[in-house]
């Protein structure tokens, strides 16, 4: 048994509804073949076709030209105004053509001022006829547009704005090239909605006859025979119309790429970034100031603290507004993103549809022919040059990606968690390599990461957000070693993080074991949490603790122990040295009071 529901039903009612439509258009093709006298000689009937198809065309152009803009903004609008002028543009889908007529007549007609601005020759002619067309059909390009508009993800306009394109470019370069598929569906369904208008035509233009309404005079005058011949035609000009829409580009022949001679790029100078920013995105308020002493930073915090909103800021995407923001000294807070000279890896993979590995490394305005064929080269992507961004694996993406942020040789490189969707092994080797880029070539950097080990990894100074606000900036070591609350810790993913409670001596008591610390300052009975890395744990038979082993792990460069003092908490140990003990064993742990870092209980005051 398959368990899968019987699609019979389903498929008799879909081939119901196929015959329906087909007998009609059976049987006319039966009846035109069996006709003597079809009616293409008929006078007029040429001249109608050649009407309707002109003014299908023209209408076509004019929608394009203005229904495709408007369609990337209603794309990107959220407001009100957005969702007002998106219904105005479906209106005339909703309404009968006729009713269109009536209503165009009372705007262009003979009597009205702009009918009379053209003598009243703005109706029954050719304009008249691609008013009436442009009115009916403008929805159809308009909304089909507007959908594949909405799928061009933003992260890639802004991509380019980083490589120095400017609104335009980016509209014709990345916009219009992605959404092509909809646009172009929508002009092909426009021009047959406009080849076959009929009701508001007859109405506003009834001279020179279109098709549609030449047809309906064949039809009154001299009865349904007659009207055999436009009706093949229109049905003819449909099909073909159909067929053209449904052609891809089968393996579409690239050239293959030519490498030049590959050659270093000259490192821009090191840039230190100095930023102030607030800024409200919707409800979200991000306020943070600091000047970096380093040009390897990183911004380390949780999901939705604010990270990506703060590169975006940096990088200059949200607008000069956003606050100041300096590079190497230089105020850069009135500089457009493309001027900026930034490299950017977006959060999601920043590769640009339809293009080559190598047509995406010269994409920057200021790419560089010969240091993208050296990127290719030191970033492993020998051989991929010709591949388009689906040929590759994620890991080759966010080479390439990286190879693109390169080309252009950007001051300053801001990483959007790069390497997050990638699985460990890969991220691994990227992390080392991107590490390396950092110290041979010199590379500045701006990280933003959830990840403490990979902001340890790839920056000298860690700036800790959460909530738009700034929880502790500095040098690493000083952030790692002295984190400067319990909230920082746990984001920097210390796992040793206990409650205590200050004794008279000043040592900490967690559970019933007392712990010497460093608790200058803090009266007895304050509450605390105290912290102490793995690693500064020590299993040796003079240590001061007694404890037990709990579980022991080899994990194949080192052990991780899980060891719980006697009468406290659990401690998590790691070593390199090997490790005889086994689960029940005592132990006694030696802990240094440098090693422990204590602060007051989140609720407690904070003392000294
Ligand atoms: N366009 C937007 N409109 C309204 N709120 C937004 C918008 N973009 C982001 N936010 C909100 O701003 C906050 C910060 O977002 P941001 O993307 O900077 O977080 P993040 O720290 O990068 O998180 P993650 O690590 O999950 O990417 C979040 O609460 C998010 O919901």
């Amino acid at each position: 048994m398959t368990g899968r529901a019987p699609r019979a039903p389903l498929g008799w009612l879909g081939a119901l509804l196929v015959l329906y439509l087909l007998i009609p258009l059976a049987a006319f093709a039966i009846r035109l073949a069996g006709s003597h006298d079809r009616g293409f000689g008929t006078p007029g009937l040429w001249d109608a076709a050649r009407i309707s198809a002109l003014s299908a065309t023209i209408s076509t152009m004019l929608i394009v030209s203005f229904g495709v803009p408007l369609a990337s903004w209603l794309a990107r609008s959220r407001g009100r105004l957005g969702t007002v002028v998106g219904l105005i543009v479906q209106l005339p889908l909703a309404l009968p053509p006729l009713m269109s007529g009536i209503i165009l007549i009372y705007v262009v007609g003979p009597y009205t001022r702009v009918g009379q601005l053209f003598d009243g020759r703005l109706t029954d002619s050719i304009a008249g006829i691609v008013l009436a067309q442009s009115f009916v059909a403008a929805p159809f390009l308009v909304i089909s547009a507007r959908s594949a508009f909405e799928s061009v993800d933003p992260a890639l306009d802004d991509l380019a704005a980083t490589l120095g394109h400017r609104p335009l470019a980016r509209f014709t370069r990345v916009d219009i090239p992605i959404a092509w598929p909809g646009i172009r569906a929508g002009m092909l369904l426009t021009w047959l909605r406009a080849f076959g208008e009929y009701g508001a035509t007859v109405l506003l233009a009834y001279h020179p006859y279109s098709l549609p309404v030449y047809t309906y005079v064949q039809f009154s005058g001299y009865g349904i025979p007659t009207t055999q011949a436009p009706t093949a035609i229109a049905l003819g000009i449909a099909v073909v119309v159909v067929l053209i829409s449904r052609i891809r580009r089968f393996g579409r022949r690239r050239p293959q790429a030519v490498l030049p001679e590959p050659m270093e790029p000259r490192p821009a100078p090191p840039t230190q970034v100095t930023f102030d920013l607030d800024l409200h995105v919707g409800s979200f308020h991000l306020e943070i100031a600091h000047a970096a002493q380093s040009h390897r930073v990183a911004i380390l915090g949780p999901s939705g603290a604010g990270k990506s909103i703060a590169l975006r800021a940096i990088a200059g995407l949200l607008g000069s507004r956003a606050g100041a923001v300096t590079y190497a000294g230089q105020a850069v807070a009135d500089t457009a993103t493309e001027a900026r000279q930034v490299g950017y890896l977006p959060q999601t993979h920043g590769l640009f549809p339809g293009r080559t590995v190598w047509q995406q490394l010269l994409f920057a305005t200021e790419a560089d022919p010969n240091a993208a064929s050296w990127w290719i080269h030191t970033l492993q992507l020998d051989g991929l040059q010709d591949r388009l961004p689906e040929q590759l694996s994620g890991g080759q993406r966010q080479r390439v990606s990286l190879a693109q942020a390169l080309s252009h040789r950007p001051r300053l490189v801001l990483l959007d968690e790069p390497f997050s969707a990638l699985d460990a092994p890969v991220r691994d080797e990227l992390r080392r390599e991107l590490r390396r880029l950092q110290h041979e070539t010199g590379l500045s950097t701006l990280l933003v990461t959830h990840d403490p080990e990979e902001a340890a990894l790839l920056a000298d100074e860690i700036i800790v957000i959460d909530e738009g606000r700034i929880l502790q900036a500095g040098p690493r070591a000083q952030v790692y070693n002295r984190p400067a609350s319990p909230q920082v810790a746990r984001l920097l993913g210390i796992q040793n993080l206990h409650p205590g409670v200050v004794t008279a001596g000043g040592e900490v008591r967690s559970g019933a074991a007392p712990v010497a610390a460093y608790t200058a300052g803090m009266p007895s009975g304050t509450h605390v949490l105290w912290s102490v890395r793995p690693e500064h744990v020590r299993i040796t038979p003079d240590g001061a603790y007694p404890a037990t082993i709990v579980d022991v792990a080899d994990i194949g460069t080192s052990y991780a122990l899980i060891v719980r003092l006697d009468g406290g908490p659990e401690l998590r140990v790691r070593t390199i040295e090997s490790i005889a003990l086994r689960a029940g064993d005592a132990c006694h742990l030696a802990l240094a009071p440098n090693d422990l870092t204590v602060w007051p209980a989140p609720d407690e005051p904070a003392a000294g």
